[in-house]
């Protein structure tokens, strides 16, 4: 539950925009955001605060909640990290359009996005995207920063390692496992075991390196 119903960004692009728009769908105020360097194109016309290396980041957030808008799994665990390390808030944004058992459990830093679904005693870890209409049946685990891409679907008891993508319409077999820092690519079938750091693609998805 949200102590602060103010909110801050840490980067600003393409899937802040989503983030962004999660955040205002649940009545959030987006107090600003952080990054490298201002942006060129600003279409929510919020305040650039500055580098999170560059100013006091703690000063300005205060009580308030900060969420990363950042894509990429190994960017979004540096800025996840960034933001325990300077003990700031965090919260998970869920979208009022998705569904999300009673009974499962998502952890913060974590981003659900419209019409995704998910289903019972399934649990997943900090700092995740599960993206647009992506259905994540019962009793499954994602592991930290990893990224269920828009409409994969993960049937029963799948289980997903730390870091690792799904790619967009990909389809996981129920029971399978698939590692930490792994990759499934677009429309992949997945019916064995996917190993750490392995890429697998087609259907039935086949081992490319
Ligand atoms: C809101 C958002 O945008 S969320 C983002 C969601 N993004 C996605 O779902 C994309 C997931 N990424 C992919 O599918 C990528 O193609 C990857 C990661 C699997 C591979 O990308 P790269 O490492 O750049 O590999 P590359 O494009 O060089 O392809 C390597 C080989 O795999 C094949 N291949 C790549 N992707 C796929 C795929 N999804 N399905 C089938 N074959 C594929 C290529 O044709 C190529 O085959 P070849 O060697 O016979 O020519």
């Amino acid at each position: 539950m949200l102590e602060s119903n103010s909110i801050y960004i840490l980067g600003y692009s393409g899937h802040a925009y989503v983030a962004i728009d999660i955040a205002l769908a649940n009545n959030l105020n987006v107090k600003g955001y952080f990054d490298f360097k201002m942006v060129d194109n600003n279409p929510y016309k919020i305040d650039f605060l500055g580098s999170e290396y560059s100013v006091d980041i703690r000063s300005i957030v205060k009580s308030d909640v900060v969420f990363p808008g950042i894509g990429d799994n190994n960017l979004r665990k540096k800025a996840v990290n960034f933001i325990e390390s300077n003990n700031l808030n965090q919260t998970t944004l869920i979208d009022l359009s998705a569904s999300v058992s009673l009974l499962s459990s998502v952890n913060k830093s974590t981003l659900i996005c419209p019409n995704t679904v998910v289903n019972s005693m399934t649990v997943i870890d900090k700092g995740c995207i599960i993206n647009s209409g992506a259905i994540i049946e019962h009793e499954c685990k994602i592991g930290e920063f990893s990224h269920i891409a828009p409409g994969a679907v993960l049937a029963g008891n799948v289980r997903i390692g730390i870091n690792t993508l799904i790619g967009a319409n990909a389809v996981v077999r129920e029971g399978i496992k698939v590692g930490n820092n792994a990759t499934v690519g677009a429309g992949a079938v997945v019916i064995n075991d996917i190993s750490d750091g392995e890429m697998w693609v087609g259907n039935p998805a086949r081992r490319i390196r």
